[in-house]
């Protein structure tokens, strides 16, 4: 069958179901003439959003405030959209919204748009109860006889007319058996008002309504525009009611919250971007250190959160430093490459010959030393490199180890500067100065940083002191076990103090159970620090929630058998029927890789084969018909349903207790491919090429 044909069919469907939905609204408008305590406007309102019922809403109407004695809510509406509260407006004159606040003429209404959203904060209270996450319960504020959609704030304002048409629009979120249990959940914490209800004894029925309650033709518009968008990826509206109390919390000073790999932080973590958004004037940045994470984060919460997108900035750390520094007229030099080989030539004549050989030959492990610990701590003198501890790092330096790192250091600065350039830490350095100088205008209202574990020291610095150490100012998420940089410090040394405003998620949604074992195997013997203080081993309770799925292992003779395995894998995908989406399965599959160089040859290899490919680098969370290629590192706080990871453990060496450095690179190597097998949902491809005898 044609296409056409059946688009034509859907919208002959979409046009009867809009003249039906019409028709119900007259029908509603007679039944609700028993609601006798109502004036004329609530009750038509009342039968517009009737109308609604018969496409699986619930309306509650006139109920009681609970807590007050005599206040009242108009009317609460649950459906797929979402819980809407709602406050009917007769005004004669017309609403109009100016420099953000709500008028009815000339005279200023900010006593309603609060009260109003005091009694949302109470829905969303009891909502919570059930696991909902506050950002699917909504003020609205409908006027009876104006059109219009508008907003102030939070507060969405529709005409009446306007009302079922943005209704309709609204994605779909909540399920049918959930609309069921929120509705009587809410028709019980909200009890009736006195005497008004719609099961109120017959009255006469109120005369026909002079003009339909809504066109026809504006459902029919955006049913057809809805139908015509790209499938709306699913977003979460309910949660555990352990998410639920934390994006709702309120916290009287910076927080945290961890948890092992997909265990839901970072959906609490947009969830609470919302609900701040919601409730304060001021915007939220929400951070993290990849560079790519921000896109589809921004993405992510633009299909759950629409109404907050542009309250809530996406960012990676460097990008709003630079972006910072930029606004104050402050322009540096960045350089990466110039800065490595500024690097490499301070290792020819400081590093090479020194005693840092003995402990560690790898120049790598030296740059770490100064990217991490002396520069991303900001530390300024030799004596204070000589007395700060490092956690994260093994090796234990003697004092003679540390004047030789700090020479290199030194002899690095040197270098940058001869070449005009500045490296990473540089720019968080100057940011972190000037904003001490001169405090960011407007501040932030909130700053919500994930996969805080791989930040430095500076970077956290930066960012409590945009944050500040306000009620619900600063909210760090993260899991050291995850941490894909070496570390180098605690917390406390950030002045950030949590007294307690903690909280830990321990269910996993994400992994099907086989792949996490596997994962929470690699990682079991390996202590970490978790920015609060070290912990002594991998073991973690965590529950697995998804059982359904594998891991598949492909032992090769040679990398030309490993890569033929791999191909040969990723093209039975290929095959598999198309998803609910109507993508293939090749929209769900990464190619993971331990390097960059591995990157370019996996690419070569999947291009040869006909795959398409798209690198982590482009990818902004939409489904895509190609693989997406890139690092361990590029793929942190992603997921996908099919994870392949090429010669997996090429870099799992066994390293001996006697030789901390190793012991170091091999727990990070471990730390790294265990990010990567928690990318996977369904499928962990395992490769591994035999070594030679
Ligand atoms: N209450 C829930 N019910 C069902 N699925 C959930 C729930 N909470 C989170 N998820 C899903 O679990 C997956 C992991 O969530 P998320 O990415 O927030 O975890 P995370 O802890 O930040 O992971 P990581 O640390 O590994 O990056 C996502 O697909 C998310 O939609």
């Amino acid at each position: 069958m044609a296409a056409g044909g059946s688009a034509g069919r859907r919208a002959r469907r979409i046009r009867e179901e809009a003249v039906r939905l019409q028709r119900l609204s007259r029908e509603a408008h007679r039944q609700a003439g028993r609601w006798q305590a109502a004036g004329e406007a609530e009750r038509q309102v009342a039968a517009t959003l009737m109308a609604l019922t018969a496409t699986g809403w619930r309306l509650l109407v006139d109920r009681r405030w609970p807590g007050t004695p005599s206040a009242n809510v108009d009317m609460i509406l649950i459906g797929p959209g979402g819980v809407f509260v709602i406050d009917v407006k007769r005004w004669r004159e017309p609403p109009a919204v100016v420099g953000g606040r709500l008028r009815a003429g000339a005279e200023p209404r900010d006593d309603e748009v609060r009260k109003l959203l005091e009694l949302t904060r109470i829905a969303e209270d009891h909502a919570a109860t059930l696991g909902m996450s506050p950002i699917a319960v909504r003020p609205l504020m409908i006027f009876a006889g104006h059109r219009l959609d508008e907003r102030v704030g939070h507060v969405r304002l529709l005409g009446q007319k306007d009302a079922v048409p943005a209704l309709i629009a609204e994605p779909d979120q909540v399920k049918p058996a959930m609309v069921r249990a929120m509705s009587e959940h809410l028709a019980d914490c909200f009890p009736e008002h006195d005497a008004a209800s719609l099961d109120e004894p017959e009255a006469p029925p109120a005369a026909e309504p002079a003009e339909a309650l809504f066109d026809a033709e504006d459902v029919e518009r955006v049913a057809m525009e809805s139908m015509l968008q790209a499938p709306i990826e699913r977003w979460m509206t309910f949660l555990h009611p352990d998410q639920a109390s934390l994006v709702g919390r309120d916290w009287s000073g910076p927080a945290r919250i961890s948890g092992p790999a997909g265990t839901g932080k970072t959906v609490v973590g947009l969830h609470r971007a919302a609900h701040l958004a919601g409730r304060s004037r001021g915007r939220v940045l929400y951070v993290t250190f990849a560079n790519n994470l921000p896109r589809v984060q921004c993405r992510l919460f633009g299909t759950m959160a629409a109404h907050f997108a542009d309250r809530v900035e996406f960012s990676s750390l460097h990008t709003w430093a630079r972006n910072f520094l930029e606004s104050r007229g402050l322009r540096l030099h960045l350089d990466a490459g110039r800065a490595d080989d500024a690097f490499s030539r301070a290792w020819m004549t400081e590093g090479r010959d020194s005693v840092l050989p003995e402990i560690e030959p790898t120049p790598g492990y030296w740059r770490e030393e100064i990217d991490y610990v002396i520069k991303g701590r900001g530390l300024t003198s030799l004596e204070e490199y000589r007395a700060v501890s490092r956690p994260g790092r093994r090796t234990a330096l003697r004092t003679e180890h540390r004047e030789a790192a700090w020479l290199l250091y030194e002899e690095y600065e040197l270098r940058l500067a001869e070449r005009g350039v500045c490296d990473f830490n540089d720019v968080l350095l100057a940011a972190v100065g000037e904003l001490e100088a001169r405090p960011a205008e407007p501040p932030y209202a909130a700053v919500i940083v994930d996969e805080v574990q791989d930040l430095t020291l500076t970077g956290v610095r930066l960012l409590h002191a945009l944050a500040g150490d306000g009620p619900n100012g600063l909210l760090l998420i993260g899991d050291g076990q995850q941490a894909v940089y070496p570390g180098g410090f605690r917390l406390a040394d950030a002045g950030v103090s949590l007294k307690g405003r903690g909280a830990v998620l321990r269910t996993n949604y994400r992994n099907a159970a086989a792949i996490l074992e596997t994962a929470l195997a690699l990682v079991s013997d390996d202590p970490f620090d978790d920015l609060e203080g070290p912990s002594p081993d991998g073991r973690r309770a965590v529950h697995a929630t998804y059982h359904e799925g594998r891991v598949l292992r492909a032992d090769a003779a040679d990398l030309a058998d490993h890569d033929r395995r791999l191909i040969a894998a990723i093209g039975e995908l290929t095959a598999a029927p198309p998803g609910g989406d109507g993508t293939s399965a090749l929209a769900g599959a990464a190619v993971l890789c331990r390097s960059r160089r591995d990157i370019d040859h996996y690419h070569r290899c999947l291009s040869r084969a006909g795959i398409p490919v798209l690198r982590l680098e482009r990818y902004d969370g939409r489904p895509v018909e190609a693989v997406k290629l890139g690092t361990y590192r590029r793929a942190k706080g992603l997921e996908f349903k099919q994870v392949f990871l090429p010669r997996h453990d090429a870099d799992l060496t066994a390293a001996s207790p006697a030789d901390p450095a190793a012991r170091e690179r091999s727990e990070l190597a471990r730390r790294q491919l265990f990010v990567a097998m928690t990318r996977a949902r369904d499928l962990l491809w395992l490769g591994s090429v035999a070594a030679p005898r």
